[in-house]
């Protein structure tokens, strides 16, 4: 199918949400999927985020702050997505703030059962609004353990690179138990190796039938 035929058959508005583990290539599907279909991405920002990097040097002491960062960055977006008159390819989901982040610095101990329970209510309290609408579709990224470690070296974030491999282990264990019980939305489960969109941006075609088919469901 050509990209023109894309756009005509496809929504002209749809949340389409992509998640995975950091490093898997959320960003990149996202933009090239944008792209493709004529939507607009709505992007996560490292740069800009006053606490990321402190995070990565003391989990406890900025654990819980970056939390509510993340989740006022997100929920701002989802107000944006909401009012917008085009489909939207947002990277990442708040889902993923809440059921891998949040709660994995609380069971390590890096948040209080206090402030995990509070982020919980805002969180909670988010989604009720009704500027929240769960995605369309939300499009799972997964590949081997081997090959997001080799991204994550790849792209080169010196607070990435300085962390601990059995942070990203434990990380992408939680994304495999999480995504086996997620149920807010319609999931697509793409593997890594089946598209390439450095060397043959066409191999995206199929993933957008299959979600075409799964939004016009
Ligand atoms: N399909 C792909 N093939 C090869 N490398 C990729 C692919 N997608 C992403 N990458 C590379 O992997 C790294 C992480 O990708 P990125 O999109 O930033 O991941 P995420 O947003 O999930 O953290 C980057 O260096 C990116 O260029
Ligand atoms: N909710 C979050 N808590 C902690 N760290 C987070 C959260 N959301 C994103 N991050 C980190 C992980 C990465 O270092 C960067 C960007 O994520 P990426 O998967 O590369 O888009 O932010």
């Amino acid at each position: 199918m050509k990209k023109t035929a894309i756009k005509e058959t496809f929504p002209k508005k749809a949340l389409i949400t992509v998640a995975g583990t950091v490093g898997i290539g959320k960003s990149t599907f996202a933009k090239g999927l944008a792209d493709c279909l004529g939507y607009q991405t709505s992007m996560e920002k490292v740069e800009g985020n006053p606490y990321l990097d402190k995070f990565y040097k003391d989990f406890k002491r900025w654990a819980f702050h970056l939390q509510i960062y993340f989740l006022a960055e997100r929920f701002k977006e989802h107000k944006r997505i909401f009012n917008a008159p085009f489909g939207v390819v947002q990277d990442r989901s708040i889902y993923e703030d809440t059921g891998i982040f949040a709660r994995m610095h609380y069971e390590k101990g890096n948040m209080t059962k206090m402030d995990f329970d509070t982020y919980e209510n805002l969180f909670e309290a988010m989604v009720m609004t009704p500027y929240f609408n769960a995605p369309d579709v939300l499009v799972y990224l997964e590949g081997s353990f081997e090959q997001i470690l080799n991204r994550i070296k790849a792209r080169g974030r010196e607070m990435e690179k300085q962390t601990p491999i059995a942070y990203w282990q434990e990380m992408f264990e939680r994304y495999d138990a999480w995504i086996n019980t997620f149920d807010q939305c319609p999931v697509i489960r793409v593997n890594i190796d089946q598209y390439d969109l450095h060397h043959d941006p066409n191999s995206l075609y199929p993933i957008i039938e299959k979600i075409a088919s799964t939004i016009n469901k």
